[in-house]
């Protein structure tokens, strides 16, 4: 069989991608947002209490539908991000990334000797349809999206390098982090915050390379959007989930 195309990496650029944050760590739930028109989804393994199986299980309910799945690790492990790619995890994005050294690194966990040192699982893996795929150790990065993190003043002042890092695909904010980094304990609104926003915007474009944002309040993501944002994660599953339930027990027992 062909390799499996990944549509993400194929539509970075274009019109803005709309995504949620996947957070509630089960298939079910994941499956569910994946039903309601979202591009993409962001499956966390830094925040939500995901681990190797449970994403894995994401991402077969993924499968069949029109909709990305955006794997989050929790470090820059690259035995980690092997184990991420073994399971086909195609688009990776890995958070805290302060330098060009550092994403240099990430990309070369990704790719198979001579260009990288990423470990061969052949048959064993899902990646490779358990042997199946033509080709896949020669092939595999061509449809691999590598998605760095940006969330920090080291990070912000190394932009342009860290986006002109060959196999770096995409550079993605973290206003949260990026603000709280920076004194400005989350909030991302702080006009310092959003001039370094826009910053790593323009030096990520700059270097031919798409741009991502989280922005969960809609006069961000749509400010975002006008910036030229090529993705951007307009919701947290477990926000609109709150805030649903929180808005209906309103109605009956008022706010509390
Ligand atoms: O810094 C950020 O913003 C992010 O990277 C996103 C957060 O980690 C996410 O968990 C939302 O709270």
């Amino acid at each position: 069989m062909q390799l499996p195309r990944n549509p993400f990496k194929a539509s970075l650029t274009g019109d803005t991608r709309y995504g949620c944050w996947a957070g509630f760590a089960t298939a079910y739930a994941t499956e569910i947002l994946a039903t309601t028109g979202f591009d993409w989804l962001l499956v966390d393994g830094e925040h939500a209490p995901n681990t190797v199986p449970t994403i894995l299980a994401q991402l077969q309910a993924l499968a069949p539908y029109a909709c990305a799945a955006v794997v989050r690790a929790v470090n820059h492990d690259p035995a980690l991000i092997k184990q991420l790619l073994d399971i086909g995890t195609q688009t990776l994005m890995i958070p805290m990334v302060d330098t060009a050294d550092q994403a240099a690194q990430l990309v070369a966990a990704t790719r198979y000797p001579p260009q990288g040192f990423r470990g061969v699982g052949g048959g064993l893996t899902r990646a490779t349809r358990w042997g199946e795929v033509e080709d896949y150790m020669a092939t595999a990065h061509e449809e691999l999206c590598l998605i760095v993190q940006v969330e920090s003043r080291s990070g912000v002042d190394n932009a342009e390098a860290i986006a002109a890092t060959p196999g770096v695909d995409a550079v993605f904010v973290g206003p949260f982090d990026l603000s709280t980094d920076i004194g400005h304990i989350g909030n991302p609104h702080h006009p310092e915050v959003q001039a370094m926003i826009r910053h790593t915007l323009d030096a990520t474009h700059a270097a031919g390379k798409a741009a991502g944002i989280l922005a969960p309040v809609e006069a961000d993501a749509r400010r975002y959007a006008d910036w030229g944002f090529d993705f951007i994660a307009v919701g947290i599953d477990i926000s609109l989930l709150r805030q649903a339930a929180k808005a209906t027990v309103s109605r009956y027992k008022g706010a509390e």
